[in-house]
């Protein structure tokens, strides 16, 4: 039997920071000194990030409990061109059901379910639809994505009609010259105002840090995005060349580390964009306990952002109960 705790695992350097009652980040008044203080040093960063995929050995029944918790955190994605309601079905009911009963039996675990399912606006309804009672929120990506660049009132349109359809949680993509040309005000007010457009859903902001030039560009909107309402920063859309790393999900946890010992609130992260392999999910939690603690290995404070993850943690799942490893085809999600 499995204990959902990924207590033995790791050390966790960072449970020392304030308790505070977990409340929604309201966002703060655009402080501009705070945001021209931030940096990043670059070489630090690639040297602690290029250590740790090799030094992180989770072993058997940590390793399961490690893996079942990543599903719970799985935004379960499809955003295809060619989406249909019948694939978003498909998703829905693995996301109800994301690791087979005989699996979970055998690991002695209660059912689980993924974070949420992520789709484009036009699939919000059959999502709906089909998560029905099962309280898996349907997350929508909004706001021109992935480019951004329709003009803002349609984008901030977007969202409220994507609200109005019944998602939960909205992904909106920055724009990225404003990052680009420095105007963090722009960038400020921008993510202000899709927040409003939010209201009840949770908003994501995806940096599409693939496009921002330097992890000081990512260091600095992630703290403006924070400080605009963010509930989450987001790493990326999927669609740029280079999408989740390591070196960016330090800076941008250590950004989380730095808004939440200033301001006392918790604002999540989303990894996304090409995070297929068990192992890497695993390095991604481990980083989290590390950075951050305990506290942000929750689906409320960490998703991955992912339509092929699944797959693998369940095939290692099963090697894990059974010794042999499946067919990969055997477990696809759409
Ligand atoms: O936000 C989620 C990403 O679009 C998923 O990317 P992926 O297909 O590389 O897993």
């Amino acid at each position: 039997m499995l204990s959902q705790s990924t207590e033995h695992t790791t050390d966790t350097a960072r449970d020392q920071l304030p308790q505070v009652a977990d409340t929604r980040n309201p966002g703060m008044p655009h402080d501009m000194d705070w945001v021209r203080g931030v940096q990043a040093n670059t070489s630090a960063i690639e040297r602690r990030t290029a250590q740790l995929p090799a030094r992180r050995s989770v072993k058997k029944d940590h390793q399961a409990a490690w893996l079942l918790r990543a599903v719970t955190c799985i935004d379960l994605t499809t955003l295809s061109g060619d989406d249909t309601e019948r694939r978003v079905e498909r998703l829905c009911a693995k996301a109800r059901h994301p690791v087979s009963q005989n699996l979970l039996d055998a690991l002695g675990m209660p059912p689980i379910t993924t974070g949420a399912v992520c789709v484009y606006h036009e699939m919000i309804p059959a999502a709906v639809r089909a998560l029905d009672g099962s309280g898996i929120p349907v997350a929508a990506v909004s706001t021109g994505f992935p480019a951004g660049l329709s003009p803002l009132h349609l984008r901030l349109a977007e969202i409220s009609e994507s609200v109005k359809a019944g998602a939960a949680e909205i992904d909106i993509v920055i724009s990225r010259r404003h990052v680009l040309t420095g105007n963090w005000t722009a960038l400020y007010e921008e993510m202000q105002q899709m927040r409003a457009a939010c209201g009840e859903a949770h908003v994501k902001a995806i940096l599409a840090t693939g496009e921002l030039g330097s992890l000081r560009n990512v260091a600095r909107a992630s703290v403006v995005c924070m400080m605009a309402g963010a509930d989450f920063i987001k790493t990326s859309t999927g669609k740029e060349s280079v999408n989740a790393t390591l070196p960016v999900t330090l800076v941008m946890i250590r950004a989380i580390r730095d808004y939440f010992e200033r301001t006392g609130y918790r604002v999540g992260y989303k990894p996304a964009g090409g995070i297929s392999k068990a192992k890497d999910a695993i390095t991604y939690l481990a980083m989290m306990k590390e950075e951050l603690g305990d506290r942000w290995l929750r689906p409320d404070l960490f998703r991955f952002g992912a339509s092929s993850l699944l797959n693998d943690i369940e095939r290692q799942l099963e090697h894990h109960v059974t010794g042999n490893y499946s067919a990969g085809y055997r477990h696809a999600t759409s």
